[in-house]
């Protein structure tokens, strides 16, 4: 008999988070056993069809994150850097496998995670599609291969409903780059100019944020020089994508040993 690991989704109501449940629902690789909304909610002691606009499926949304994830070997988390500090003390004690895909989060923030990486492994990315993955990838080898006469201008678009900027998939690209180029991305980013800014310093790496309408995501990676331009570009369409890669890494977790790790684990795409 195969065991079908039970799956949490937290902030059901979301734009990922109904996204998440069809995928895991659309499964037969995983069972949903849970989904959670901030207490006050509406959607909170609904059940999960009912509240999406469909049939009844005998899972009702709760706000007792310990209660839902003590029945669960895994917790797919698309919220806000709070909650998400939250889920993993609670997930770490559940033991489940804590798939992160909220962004925004600040680097004191991502160090707390750490005392909770210890019981349990921690599956966290900006962007969870095979897609952007690649895409840092291919960011770190043009950027090695390339010097200094070449800018590196990260560009990024989203929905008007996005609260943090640089987007979390734009941060990634960035950090590629500059490892490619073997500097500190702290060192050389340049964020939100504006007004007289002089001019642009050799080395550095810009970020560019748009807002509108109903943008899923494109990224850009520009590199500009004298004469030439080279720019790698993914746009996603759908957000399917990141839920698909979610569940990925919420199997590929099951059995692993507690830590850290990301989606280039998840897809074999690490360069050891
Ligand atoms: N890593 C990736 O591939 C992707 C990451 N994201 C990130 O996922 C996050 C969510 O994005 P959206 O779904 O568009 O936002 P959203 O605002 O539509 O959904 C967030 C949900 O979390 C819930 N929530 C907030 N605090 C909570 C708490 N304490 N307990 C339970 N639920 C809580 C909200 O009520 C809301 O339903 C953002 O940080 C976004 O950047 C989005 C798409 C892809
Ligand atoms: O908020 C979003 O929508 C998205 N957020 C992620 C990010 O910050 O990069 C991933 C994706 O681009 C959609």
């Amino acid at each position: 008999m195969t065991h079908t690991p039970g799956i949490v989704i937290t902030g059901a109501s979301g734009r990922m988070g109904q996204m998440l449940i069809k995928t895991v629902l659309d499964s037969d690789k995983a069972q949903l056993v849970g989904a959670i909304e901030r207490t006050g909610h509406e959607w909170v002691g609904q059940d999960v069809g009912v509240a999406m606009g469909g049939a009844p499926i005998g899972v009702l949304v709760s706000d007792d994150p310990l209660e839902a994830f003590a029945k669960a070997q895994a917790v797919i988390d698309f919220t806000a850097p709070k909650a998400t500090l939250e889920f993993a003390a609670l997930a770490a004690q559940a033991r489940c496998v804590h798939v992160i895909g909220t962004t925004g989060m600040s680097d004191d923030e991502i160090a707390a995670l750490e005392p909770a990486s210890r019981h349990a492994a921690i599956v966290r990315a900006g962007n969870m599609s095979l897609g952007v993955n690649l895409l840092v990838q291919l960011t770190k080898k043009v950027a090695a291969a390339l010097d200094e006469d070449f800018d590196i201008e990260v560009i990024e678009a989203h929905h008007h409903h996005k609260v943090d900027a640089p987007s979390g998939t734009a941060l990634m690209l960035g950090e590629a780059a500059a490892e490619g180029r073997g500097v500190d991305l702290n060192d050389v980013s340049d964020r939100g100019r504006d007004g007289i800014t002089g001019a642009r310093k050799c080395g550095d790496i810009g970020f560019t944020a748009i807002r509108g309408g109903d943008i899923v995501g494109e990224h850009d990676v520009l590199f500009a020089a004298a004469g030439e331009r080279i720019v790698l570009r993914h746009m996603a369409t759908d957000r399917a994508i990141f839920a698909r890669g979610a569940l990925k890494a919420a199997l590929w977790g099951q059995g692993k040993a507690p830590g850290a790790y990301d989606m280039l684990d998840v897809l074999g795409l690490s360069e050891g």
